[in-house]
């Protein structure tokens, strides 16, 4: 069986600079912060909200946070942050100073969201709510696993959803928001278009971001241990990430 090469570190961002413009999507969890017990329980780490606006301005605006959280989530830990950014895994897309790019997602039906947070209690687990979805977190109780990804498939099934599987995370969503799509639709718009687009992320629902990236002639960096990945290069943990940064 032929092994493939290790994944290496990706080129400077000054050197990719250097070559032209860049278009920079960033991952949230696992990527600019470290995982946590609970999705709340995240520690954001000082001036990361200073450090990615100047890293937004040094890429003239063509930075996104491209996040399974929704923009509401997010905006509790990062503040009003003026960066374009894509959350509930790139159904919500906004640009800087608020506006959408694209529609305003759809939210699940009120009786399946009250389903799924019956059953989060039932179970012991954490409840989440998504402007496009839902979800049950098990890191606390990783032998529910199984069962709850089962359950969120026989729902997704009757209901005509998609689920998405994260890190100890099942997911209930409308079909067809994946990170590639919010790619694709900030590439579409200046100034972003002409870029060479990289994304960073360390999670399954990331590959699609890698995929896109690829598509549009650049690449992916997959954060933390080697796997089967769509990414280009490799970056071991968050330190790495913003080491490369230059944070
Ligand atoms: O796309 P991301 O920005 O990486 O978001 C992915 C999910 O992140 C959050 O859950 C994950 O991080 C939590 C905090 O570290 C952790 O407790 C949980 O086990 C992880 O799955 C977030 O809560 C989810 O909504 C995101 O989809």
């Amino acid at each position: 069986m032929s092994q493939s090469a290790p994944l290496l570190a990706p080129p400077s961002l000054a050197s990719l600079l250097a070559a032209g413009p860049v278009a920079l999507f960033l991952d949230f969890d696992g990527t600019l912060v470290e995982i946590a017990a609970r999705p709340d329980a995240i520690a954001v780490p000082a001036k990361l909200v200073s450090k990615l606006a100047r890293l937004s301005d040094r890429l003239g605006g063509r930075l996104a946070l491209v996040s399974g959280r929704s923009l509401e989530d997010l905006e509790t830990h990062l503040g009003s942050l003026a960066v374009a950014s894509a959350g509930s895994h790139g159904a919500d897309r906004r640009w800087p100073d608020g506006s959408h790019l694209g529609g305003a997602p759809l939210s699940l039906a009120a009786e399946t969201i009250a389903e799924v947070e019956d059953y989060a209690r039932a179970q012991e687990l954490i409840f989440e709510t998504k402007s496009h979805g839902c979800a049950l977190h098990y890191r606390g109780r990783p032998e529910a696993g199984e069962s709850a990804e089962a359950f969120m498939r026989t729902i997704a099934a009757r209901e005509g959803l998609a689920v998405k599987t994260g890190k100890c995370v099942v997911e209930l969503v409308h079909e067809g928001a994946d990170k590639g799509g919010a790619v694709r639709a900030f590439m579409e718009q200046p100034p972003f278009a002409g870029a060479r687009p990289v994304f960073i992320g360390d999670d399954v629902t990331d590959e699609d971001g890698f995929a896109g990236c690829t598509q549009a002639g650049g690449f992916g960096v997959l954060v933390g241990d080697e796997r089967e990945t769509a990414a280009e290069f490799r970056l071991a943990d968050v330190d790495a990430v913003y080491d490369w940064l230059e944070f």
